[in-house]
């Protein structure tokens, strides 16, 4: 293996091991066998008032280094990396791994680099030769990215699907009729494509259309572990917030869930709390 590069990231082993527990990692390695889902890993960093952003389409740093690192690490352990269609349009992300070691920062091709998946079943991610993850595919720091979209979203001739396959990414299409055009796409059946493309885990990182999705009652099984990082930090009303849509029982109010085996772990001037949903 190649020495790691100056802009790589580390992440002790001594904070590692703490993380470990919940995640498909060298102690709890993924089966070898075909599986029907991956492996759900969500994990986003949020303010003290519940927020990912200062408002929707806004980029907003909240993690610090060492809980940045920490993101890193998850993604060297995850076969694929998730984020919505609204995300990719608001940050131009990375969506790669800069942990020293990994492929493209000192180790060898693309070893432990998640595959970037966008969820844009309207095609509006205008994804160029200059979008952030292509180019990190084009010079081999990064997987090249898959899109999950409705089939129809892209032409056979549209030159996006073609700038994707040339860096090793690819539209997947999923048929499926809905009740309506803006009905969400099954969580089950957005993994199942993933696992039927050999996915065995994926870390979700938002947004919040995404995470408050899944964390509502209906698609909750579907999350194996929660890892979040907390910023010490207030953004105020307008963001964008982890908030679901509230859960009645018998005309009450009652809470949407609660995690297990939970685990608090301070790095730097974050918090980041792990857990599993209780029920999976
Ligand atoms: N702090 C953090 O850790 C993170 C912060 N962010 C921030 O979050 C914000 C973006 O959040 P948000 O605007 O909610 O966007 P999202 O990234 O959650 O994307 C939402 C869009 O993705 C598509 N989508 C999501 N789930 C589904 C589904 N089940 N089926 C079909 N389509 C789906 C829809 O596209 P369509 O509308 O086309 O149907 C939806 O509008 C940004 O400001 C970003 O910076 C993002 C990630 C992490
Ligand atoms: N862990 C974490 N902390 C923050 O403060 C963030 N804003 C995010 N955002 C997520 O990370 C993506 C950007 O990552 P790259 O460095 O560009 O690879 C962004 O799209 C969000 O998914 N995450």
């Amino acid at each position: 293996m190649e020495a790691p590069t100056r802009d790589s990231l580390r992440f002790p082993a001594s904070q590692a091991q703490h993380i470990d527990p919940y995640i498909p990692s060298p102690s709890t390695p993924p089966p070898s066998n075909p599986i029907s889902k991956p492996h759900v890993t969500l994990t986003f960093a949020t303010s003290l008032d519940s927020q990912l952003s200062l408002a929707p389409g806004v980029q907003t740093a909240l993690s610090g280094p060492e809980s940045k690192a920490m993101t890193h690490y998850l993604r060297s352990w995850h076969d694929a990396i998730l984020i919505g269609a609204g995300t990719a349009i608001a940050d131009n992300p990375s969506l790669n791994c800069r942990i020293g070691g990994v492929g493209g920062y000192g180790g060898e091709g693309l070893e432990r680099q998640p595959r970037p998946v966008i969820i844009d079943p309207k095609g509006r991610w205008n994804v160029t030769a200059e979008s952030k993850c292509v180019q990190l595919a084009a010079s081999g720091r990064g997987k090249g990215p898959w899109i999950v979209t409705f089939r129809g979203a892209f032409g056979r001739e549209d030159k996006r699907r073609k700038l994707l396959e040339s860096v090793g990414g690819a539209v997947l299409e999923i048929t499926i009729v809905l009740a309506t055009t803006n009905s969400p796409m099954p969580w089950s059946m957005i993994l199942s494509v993933l696992a039927g493309n050999g996915i065995k885990s994926v870390m979700i990182e938002g947004g919040g259309t995404v995470i408050n999705g899944l964390i509502s009652p209906a698609n909750i099984r579907e999350v194996d572990s929660v890892i979040i990082t907390i910023a010490p930090v207030w953004l105020g009303k307008g963001g964008v917030q982890v908030c679901p849509d509230e859960r009645e029982q018998e005309g009450n109010k009652i809470p949407i869930g609660r995690l297990k085996d939970v685990k608090w772990l301070p790095l730097g001037d974050d918090v980041v709390l792990c857990g599993r949903p209780n029920g999976s």
